[in-house]
């Protein structure tokens, strides 16, 4: 049995599909999502409209549905992730891989502190929780991971959804190369805007660019290569983001097809009213700085801004605004 635990966006999408294509999986989540999917059943749904439907998913609110779980799917938040791995670990026969599908560095590392067999995992792909039990995947990319040799009875069934499980090595590269995408998340969110309309105007681009160039100089100062994402040397991000807008949009449409509806998983935070990430994705970049004796006050910054938000003052900054407060200090 496969258990996802935090079933929320990408756990219900990943979940879904796995079921949908005959693996038996067990959810665990909370009661709001478990009533819809009881009354609407599952609904995933891709970028080219295909759709799949689980009509009774198995979803639980109670951590004990995940005992006797051969493999587990940790999609909490990051802030949830060790109160997730605390009710894991009293459930779990030693050596259940379980994978981190979490943005951000240092999931698997808190999953592991609790003593579990933490494997790093990243999911490049957006999804959008469109309610009545549907989930819609918004971009293109796939799920990456850490070899580990507990993942081999399961690589079947991913490939069987047609999500393919990309192993790698070590990690630790290609999650940093989706934090430098992921630090959009914050722009996006203060933006109010879908991806592709926010990253169509250049002035939100050239906000981005300058916190992906603080995160080169942070992981050049900590080691850390970056890998490709979607499909570009992190390096040359910055440079393409300052491209006027008609050509940026004719090659990024090359590199990575966005849905028009689809919005970053730190917006819907802020939309229905939950911390984000945001201490995970920009305030990483300023916690490795300040480790390595660098500045990252755009990072810095748009957490904040961020922060404001969360905390009641959330209005939708345009680009040239949002432009000129990262040239403010926190
Ligand atoms: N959404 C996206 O497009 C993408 C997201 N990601 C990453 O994937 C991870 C998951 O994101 P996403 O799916 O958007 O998150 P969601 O908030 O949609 O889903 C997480 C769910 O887990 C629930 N949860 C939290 N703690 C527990 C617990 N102890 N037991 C059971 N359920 C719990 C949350 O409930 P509650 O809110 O009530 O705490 C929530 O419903 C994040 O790290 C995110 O950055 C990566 C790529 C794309
Ligand atoms: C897929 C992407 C980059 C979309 O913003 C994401 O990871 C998120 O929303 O958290």
């Amino acid at each position: 049995m496969i258990c996802v635990y935090g079933a929320g966006s990408v756990g219900c999408y990943v979940g879904g599909r796995l079921a949908a294509a005959g693996a038996e999986v067990v959810f665990v989540g909370r009661e709001r999502i478990a009533a819809e999917v009881r009354a609407h059943g599952l609904v995933v749904t891709g970028l080219d409209g295909a759709a799949a439907r689980v009509a009774a998913p198995q979803y639980e609110t109670d951590p004990a549905a995940a005992s006797g779980a051969d493999l587990v799917l940790v999609t909490v938040k990051s802030a949830a992730t060790a109160a997730a791995a605390a009710r894991l670990a009293v459930r779990l026969r030693p050596g259940t891989p379980v994978v981190s599908l979490q943005n951000g560095l240092r999931n698997a590392r808190a999953l592991a502190a609790a003593g579990l067999d933490a494997v790093p995992g990243m999911v490049a792909f957006n999804v959008v929780h469109q309610g009545e039990g549907r989930f819609h995947r918004g971009t293109t990319g796939g799920l990456e991971v850490q070899a580990h040799p507990g993942l081999e009875p399961h690589l079947g069934a991913f490939e069987r959804a047609g999500l393919p499980l990309a192993l790698h090595e070590d990690l630790l590269g290609v999650q940093a190369g989706k934090l430098v995408l992921n630090l959009n998340n914050a722009v996006n969110a203060l933006s109010g805007l879908p991806l592709r309309t926010e990253l169509s105007q250049r002035a939100y681009r050239r906000v981005l660019a300058a916190a992906q160039r603080e995160a080169l100089a942070v992981f050049k100062a900590a080691g850390i290569e970056p890998a490709k994402a979607a499909g570009v040397a992190p390096r040359l991000l910055p440079l393409l983001l300052g491209l006027p807008d008609a050509l940026f949009v004719r090659v990024a449409a090359r590199m990575l097809a966005i849905d028009p509806h689809a919005r970053s998983s730190t917006w819907e935070d802020l939309e229905s009213g939950r911390p984000t990430e945001v201490d995970y994705l920009n305030g990483e970049i300023a916690s490795l700085a300040a480790e390595h004796g660098l500045a990252a006050p755009v990072n810095e910054r748009l957490t904040a801004l961020v922060h404001e938000a969360e905390a009641g003052g959330r209005r939708d900054w345009s680009g040239p605004e949002l432009l000129a407060a990262i040239a403010r200090p926190a």
